[in-house]
């Protein structure tokens, strides 16, 4: 009897104490008089999104909505406060203004447990990031993509090749074929390697999509569950599939100490990482004989001894293809590229119209086409901006404060650590920026109609330092896979495409969850 009263006396002070905790937890915006959502007791602002029962683009572009017209608003994620941040001008500043207190995502990554992930420029922070970003900057010039375009052009007639395949009166899921489009780009610029673009199960593809899988494990490191490092590794908890992270380490490796073995053809993304690689190393281990270097680099396929060269060889390997290329390039662009083929399947007389402009231009080169030419054609890029717009891949965005921030116009100072979110999606949908935002109106984006609306408005690739390093290379990928699929066959929506889109509620990206399914036919 005693034991039960003790029992009960625990557990009725146990919920007290929690209830007290969250109670306390939850008075944070009310306290700065931030306007905010009555949070749910455990998940706070995010319940649908902790449950799988929606998207992370959808729960942040619902919540972007109900707490219009604010300019920012407290959404408590799970416990913690963080603030979306809806004003295009306050955007401005936490994006580039006001940088240098915003200058990081704010994910936690564990470098112990997965050095694949913590040093990818993704998640990087401080100064590793501002390093890596400035080396990277330099792969992604427009005189590099002028270098890439033979490969990038190579893959694209592919591409026509496997859609040609398809029979007329099949169904076909348009995500599924950009994958194999994406993955194909990425195997020869980044690695070098010949994906068989035939084989819609290639090992690397299917880690590529292991690795985006918004699992458990990602959850308790969103909601910083403090875990350490060792129980990580056992329990598989790391941000990013560990097995995937393993698999792809190994590719790398390989692809840059074995060149040879992969045939690594000159000029392409790869080649450029090596110089990188080398100049690292170089400069790291202070070495001026180019002998001596060469000696070390051999070195590197075998055993390595010294910490700071094994070191700077994974920080190089993991972030110069590994996560940038895959997890940054590879799902994105095709989840741009197969919403773009379903608009345009629902539009016909946009798609004849990119159709009219791709001939137009091909026919002065004898049907081929040349990287010059490509800037030839606005109308697509209209196209492809507002596809980009309607369905963004990367559909939020996240920062954290770096120290206290006072939101310019007003008495409130948001602590140092304070998480950002930017709901894109939920701006892009927005009828103050984008009249009727379901429709899909390519029109918007002329120069006279991007001037009427604030440039932040807009933020497919992110914006500021932080922004997509891979932009150029993402828009130069879709723009010449569309040219060379859009030239010689026409796209209707399959009667078995199912409406409204549902979207993969598993990954953090704006993907459909049962594919885009599209029929073809042979233009003659
Ligand atoms: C249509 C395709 C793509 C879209 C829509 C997209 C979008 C984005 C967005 C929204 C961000 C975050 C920006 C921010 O927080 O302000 C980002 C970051 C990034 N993207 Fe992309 N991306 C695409 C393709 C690529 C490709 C092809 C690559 C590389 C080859 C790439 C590499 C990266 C990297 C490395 C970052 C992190 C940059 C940093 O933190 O400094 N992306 N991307």
């Amino acid at each position: 009897m005693y034991f039960n009263a003790s029992v009960i006396l625990v557990l009725v002070s146990l919920t007290l104490y929690v209830y007290w905790y969250l109670k306390k937890s939850f008075s944070f915006f009310k306290k700065l008089g931030i306007p905010h959502l009555k949070p749910s007791f455990l998940f706070g602002n995010i319940t649908d999104v902790i449950l799988m029962r929606k998207s992370m683009a959808e729960e942040y572009a619902d919540l972007y909505k109900k707490l219009g017209p604010h300019k920012f608003a407290g959404v408590y994620v799970a416990k913690e406060p963080s603030i979306l941040v809806r004003d295009p001008e306050l955007l401005k500043n936490v994006l580039v203004k006001d940088f240098d207190c915003f200058n990081d995502r704010g994910f936690p990554v564990d470098s112990n447990a997965e050095p694949m992930t913590a040093y990818n420029l993704f998640f990087m922070k401080g100064d590793d990031w501002r390093n890596m970003r400035m080396k990277l900057t330099n792969t992604f010039t427009t005189g590099k993509m002028k270098m890439m375009f033979p490969l990038v052009n190579n893959c694209g007639k592919k591409f026509a090749q496997i859609i040609e395949k398809i029979s007329s009166d099949g169904s076909f899921d348009a995500k599924e074929y950009a994958t194999r489009f994406t993955n194909d780009i990425i195997g020869n610029c980044a690695f070098g390697l010949e994906i068989d673009t035939n084989n819609a199960n290639s090992e690397s593809k299917m880690s590529g999509k292991k690795l985006l899988e918004f699992r458990l494990a990602t959850l308790t490191r969103i909601l910083r569950v403090q875990i350490p490092a060792m129980l990580t590794k056992i329990l598989n908890l790391t941000l990013m599939d560990l097995k995937t992270q393993n698999f792809f380490g190994d590719i790398i490796h390989e692809t840059i100490t074995q060149p040879e073995k992969n045939q690594v053809p000159q000029n392409d993304i790869s080649d450029l990482m090596k110089n990188l690689r080398y100049n690292t190393i170089k400069k790291s281990q202070n070495i001026e004989d180019e002998k001596d270097l060469q000696k070390l680099l051999d070195q590197i396929g075998g055993e390595e001894n010294e910490t700071n060269l094994k070191a700077t060889n994974e920080i190089m390997a993991a972030q110069s293809l590994h996560m940038v290329f895959f997890m940054a390039g590879y799902e994105t662009a095709s989840t741009n590229i197969c919403y773009l083929l379903l608009e345009l399947a629902q539009n016909p007389s946009i798609q004849e119209k990119v159709r009219n402009e791709i001939n137009t231009v091909l026919s002065t080169n004898d049907g081929q086409l040349n990287y010059d030419d490509l800037k030839k054609m606005t109308y697509t890029d209209m196209v492809i901006d507002e596809s980009l717009r309607k369905y963004p891949p990367l559909a939020v965005l996240f920062r954290r404060t770096s120290k206290n921030y006072k939101i310019p116009d007003t008495d409130i100072v948001l602590p140092a650590d304070t998480p950002i979110a930017i709901s894109s999606y939920g701006l892009h949908h927005d009828e103050k920026y984008y009249d009727n935002p379901e429709e899909f109106r390519p029109e918007r984006f002329t120069e006279e109609e991007k001037a009427k609306r604030p440039s932040f408005a807009y933020l497919p690739f992110g914006q500021g330092p932080r922004s997509c390093i891979g932009a150029r290379f993402a828009k130069l990928v879709v723009k010449v896979g569309l040219i060379h699929i859009l030239n010689n066959f026409s796209y209707q929506v399959s009667p078995k495409m199912q409406f409204p889109i549902e979207f993969d509620k598993s990954l953090g990206l704006l993907t459909p969850s049962s594919g885009i399914l599209l029929q073809r036919e042979k233009i003659c």
